[in-house]
């Protein structure tokens, strides 16, 4: 049977080799302590007025950070010859990887560093500690093991090492099968499963969704679609686009918690659909999802084609190099072994503790000094590349879900986060950039470079001399120049070309950036509590349209049918201050053929008549 030439094979072990990296690749310039003279644009207020307000904003930012670090005032270098020092002084370079990042157009002086260093010490030693096993997800007592999921070794015990490595064998095996057509739907014209769709949400979904755009290559051996919301419409396109294909679609269901509502529900209608068309769901379904879950148990009483586990110590934002995000990228043919390097080899480099040679700190250092360590301006991420479009919606959740917190770890209320939005470059050029360069400043953009432009020999000069990705080079970095000449901040991540090990290398930055920031504002990254009260909010709401269907069947099947007002449907639910909810549900229903409304005296919440089937109840307030 053949396998996936080396997307399982018994690669190299994961054990990454010490990478070279370096500061200072391009000579050896002495650094010197790099002063940041206030040039203010001519345009502004006088210097002396502009130098006072300068100083009342930073006092305010100094009050507000209370006791953070005091904000030094912020002035940007512009003298080339100091940019380039700046530049050359600052570059951090993984040479394995190809990766570079240049933070040298985020304004942070020597001074800061030096009052940093110590948090960031204290940061090293709490991420030493957590990838030791400590509970570092103190508010649900939970290990965080995220890193352990590239090099097993690193898991504190025998039993965990023995998991990871069995899941992964697993994930490969069952993935070389299907694709080789071993493992294959009971009635399909191919012969063989052409397609996946993944049914998820959030950090079941994000990364998956962000790999395949980003990995999968053209003809995949199994094309995905996803699932990721319990919009009926949503789901009904994608079950009509797959059409007849339903009967060699694999249909992943993923769901750590195992009772995330969207997820089953999208899998109900799935299971509804297979039905419809004569398909055993059974013999095409895979769960991945805590062992004993209910969905876990769910695929085991169904006898489902096969189940992977999650395990409790790696949350859904960070599980991409889980089963979670392994075994979808496997079935497209993606190098799975390859991600994991990737990513094991920037973990490697992201445990030194020199902080200018780590480059998640590098990261860290920056949001902490552009949004003064209170998330006070956004991130913007802007990679110049198309296949990397869902690299920011992956980050909103990872960075976003992680920092957005109310309380820190001492119980103080200081409502953290960092923001973070963006598309693509050049394309976002044409949108929003226009607000970026000359608008409000409540931002620092994220640049993602992609130095290779197409696979050799694919190059096509639609000009002398000019490709179309010289036109993507020039807009990044003219943007990049645009933005700092009007005082704007940025970062440039670096990669060769978007490949597995440069993808698992950017999510393995980004995961152990966002643990770096967590430590310095001293919040707990790894639970999410506000997300409960949105689910408790909507299990509220459903309770409440069960009990007004109540009342109002009720009231339609008396004869003649009892007419009522909103207050007395409110009453009856005994939820008299819920109104607007009982209006807004009954709305919908009746949008929805479940309830006609006629027009009352002008449609408006104070006069529906709502038919119930076939009898009506006129509402009136
Ligand atoms: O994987 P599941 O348990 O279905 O959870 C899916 C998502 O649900 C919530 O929104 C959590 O905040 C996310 O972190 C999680 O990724």
């Amino acid at each position: 049977m053949a396998s996936l030439s080396g997307l399982c094979s018994s690669s190299p072990s994961l054990k990454p080799k010490a990478p070279i990296t370096t500061t200072k690749p391009l000579g050896s310039i002495r650094r010197e302590s790099v002063t940041f003279p206030s040039r203010l644009s001519s345009r502004s207020l006088s210097l002396v007025q502009t130098q006072s307000v300068a100083r009342d904003i930073s006092a305010e930012l100094s009050s507000a950070n209370d006791g953070v670090l005091k904000k030094v005032q912020r002035g940007l270098e512009t003298d080339p010859r100091e940019l380039w020092k700046r530049y050359v002084d600052w570059l951090y370079q993984h040479k394995e990887l190809g990766l570079y990042l240049d933070v040298s157009r985020i304004g942070f002086s020597e001074d800061f560093v030096a009052e940093m260093e110590p948090r960031f010490q204290e940061a090293f030693k709490a991420m030493e500690e957590l990838e030791k096993g400590a509970i570092a997800n103190p508010d649900e007592g939970r290990m965080v093991g995220h890193y352990w999921l590239r090099n097993a070794e690193l898991a504190p015990t025998s039993f965990l090492r023995k998991q990871i490595e069995n899941t992964l064998d697993a994930v490969c095996n069952f993935a070389d099968e299907v694709i080789s057509g071993k493992i294959k739907p009971p009635t399909s014209p191919e012969g063989r499963f052409t397609s996946i769709l993944s049914i998820g949400i959030g950090g079941s979904a994000l990364g998956p969704q962000f790999v395949a755009e980003a990995l999968a290559p053209d003809n995949p051996p199994l094309k995905i679609r996803f699932i990721d919301n319990t919009d009926p419409g949503g789901i009904d396109h994608q079950i009509a686009r797959l059409g007849p294909e339903l009967a060699s679609t694999l249909v992943i269901v993923i769901s750590k918690s195992g009772g995330t509502p969207e997820t089953r529900n999208g899998l109900l209608e799935v299971q509804k659909a297979f039905r419809e068309t004569g398909l055993d769901f059974a013999k095409q379904g895979v769960a991945i999802t805590q062992e004993n879950s209910l969905l876990d148990n769910t695929a085991r009483i169904e006898g489902w084609l096969a189940r992977f586990p999650m395990f409790d110590w790696v949350g859904g934002r960070t599980s991409e190099m889980s089963a979670v995000g392994l075994l979808p990228a496997a079935l497209q043919g993606i190098d799975i072994r390859e991600m994991l390097a990737g990513a094991s080899l920037m973990d490697e480099a992201n445990r030194t503790t020199v902080l200018r040679n780590n480059p998640a700190a590098l990261l860290a250092l920056c949001w902490y000094w552009a949004s003064d360590g209170i998330g006070s301006k956004d991130m913007v991420v802007l990679p110049y590349k198309d296949s990397l479009l869902l690299f920011s919606r992956y980050l909103q959740q990872l960075v976003m879900e992680s920092l957005g917190k109310e309380f820190d770890l001492n119980g103080n209320r200081v409502n953290q986060g960092l923001t973070v939005y963006g598309n693509k470059g050049s394309t976002d050029q044409h949108a929003y950039i226009q607000q970026l360069r000359d608008g409000v400043h409540n931002f620092f953009v994220t640049f993602i470079e992609v130095l290779r432009d197409r696979p050799p020999g694919h190059d096509w000069e639609l000009e002398p001399g000019v490709t179309c990705g010289d036109y993507l080079f020039g807009m990044l970095q003219g943007t990049r120049s645009a933005l700092y000449a009007n005082n704007r901040e940025s970062i440039t991540v670096t990669v060769q070309d978007v490949t597995p090990r440069s993808v698992g290398a950017l999510v393995s930055l980004y995961e152990r950036a966002v643990g770096i920031y967590a430590s310095l504002v001293n919040i707990n990254a790894y639970h999410q509590p506000g997300v409960e009260a949105g689910k408790k909010a909507a299990g509220e709401v459903l309770a409440l349209q069960k009990r007004v269907l109540q009342v109002l069947n009720e009231a339609s099947c008396k004869e003649p049918v009892e007419p009522l007002t909103l207050d007395e449907v409110a009453e009856r639910c005994h939820a008299s201050k819920d109104i607007e909810m009982i209006y807004k549900i009954i709305a919908h229903m009746a949008a929805n053929d479940r309830a006609l409304i006629a027009e009352g005296s002008c449609g408006s919440p104070r006069s529906i008549k709502v038919f119930l089937g076939e009898c009506n109840v006129e509402l009136y307030a």
